[in-house]
């Protein structure tokens, strides 16, 4: 897709602001010639080499490329680009439920169904991206959306790809700046990293939805990778009494680590955690459309 030189503001109404990340604020905007609602992502441009404000137009461009070979229910949809001296503007799908951080610490912490409901399509999104060898590399419950916060279950939609990257096996990634909180061990230690490091943000996920707590954050940043570096963590009986062991089980396999150890997307759909709840969760949830021919 091509970066659109006109100016956004006559082809889109601009309303209020509904997100913001980094060097990227978020507003909602009516599309004036259909009527229809979009999100419209500004991402402020680096103006010189050494600027620490802004991304550079590199980075911008893979973050359209991924969104523009992705299509999965699971997966923000991006629309169109526009494109001025000094930001770049992505129209992307609109997601109006919310994030799923504001909604747990609306709830304090899921049951066991209603967590693997939103597992199960975060999982499925993921799959999609690893086939595909796209790492997201900034999964966390601030970049996962609900499309309606008062529908049920909750249909989640994965946003924000400024950090994803296509990974070719034998390429090695390491200067990576995700969230202390979820960053896999091996982003800390500066060593090669790939699809793994997702896995092991989906296992600290998990054990926030299932408990309201995060499992390695520490007082400050270096305390933090200090916890995640000696993967000291702990199911602290006061929050995950009544979570069954097969949960317990599932966190376990994720927060490994030796990647190669550590389980796949793969691995965790194949999982009787998230198999058994087939049962009782809606089809349209657990079956994946059959890829178009
Ligand atoms: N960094 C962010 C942050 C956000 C979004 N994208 N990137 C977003 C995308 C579509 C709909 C709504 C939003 C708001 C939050």
């Amino acid at each position: 897709v091509q970066f659109r030189q006109e100016n956004v503001e006559d082809v889109y109404e601009i309303t209020e602001e509904i997100g913001s990340g980094q060097f990227a604020v978020v507003r909602k905007c009516i599309e004036k010639c259909s009527g229809k609602v979009f999100a419209a992502k500004f991402i402020k441009k680096k103006r010189a080499r050494a600027s620490r404000r802004g991304v550079t137009k590199e980075d911008i461009e893979r973050e359209v490329d991924i969104l523009t070979t992705v299509g999965h229910k699971n997966i923000i949809s991006l629309h169109e680009v526009y494109e001025s001296n000094n930001e770049v503007v992505l129209i992307l799908e609109m997601v109006a439920g919310g994030e799923l951080f504001d909604f747990l610490s609306d709830k304090e912490y899921l049951t066991e169904p209603e967590a693997v409901a939103f597992m199960i399509q975060i999982l499925n999104g993921m799959d999609y991206l690893h086939e595909r060898n796209i790492a997201h590399f900034d999964l966390k419950p601030e970049n996962i959306m609900l499309l309606n916060k008062d529908a049920e279950p909750h249909n989640i939609k994965l946003i924000d790809f400024g950090l994803a990257q296509r990974i070719t096996p034998g390429m090695e990634y390491k200067n990576m700046h995700g969230t202390p909180e979820f960053v896999a061990p091996e982003i800390i230690a500066f060593e090669p990293i790939g699809l793994p490091a997702d896995c092991w943000s989906i296992g600290v996920i998990t054990f926030i939805l299932l408990s309201g707590c995060s499992p390695f954050l520490g007082d400050d940043k270096s305390e933090t990778f200090e916890n995640i570096t000696r993967v000291d963590y702990e199911f602290d009986d006061e929050y995950f009494a009544d979570t069954s062991d097969l949960a317990r089980d599932f966190i376990q396999h994720l927060l490994v680590k030796d990647q190669r150890k550590r389980f796949t997307i793969k691995d965790c759909l194949n999982h009787a955690w998230i198999k058994g709840a087939a049962n009782y969760i809606p089809a349209w949830v657990t079956q994946e459309p059959l890829s178009p021919p």
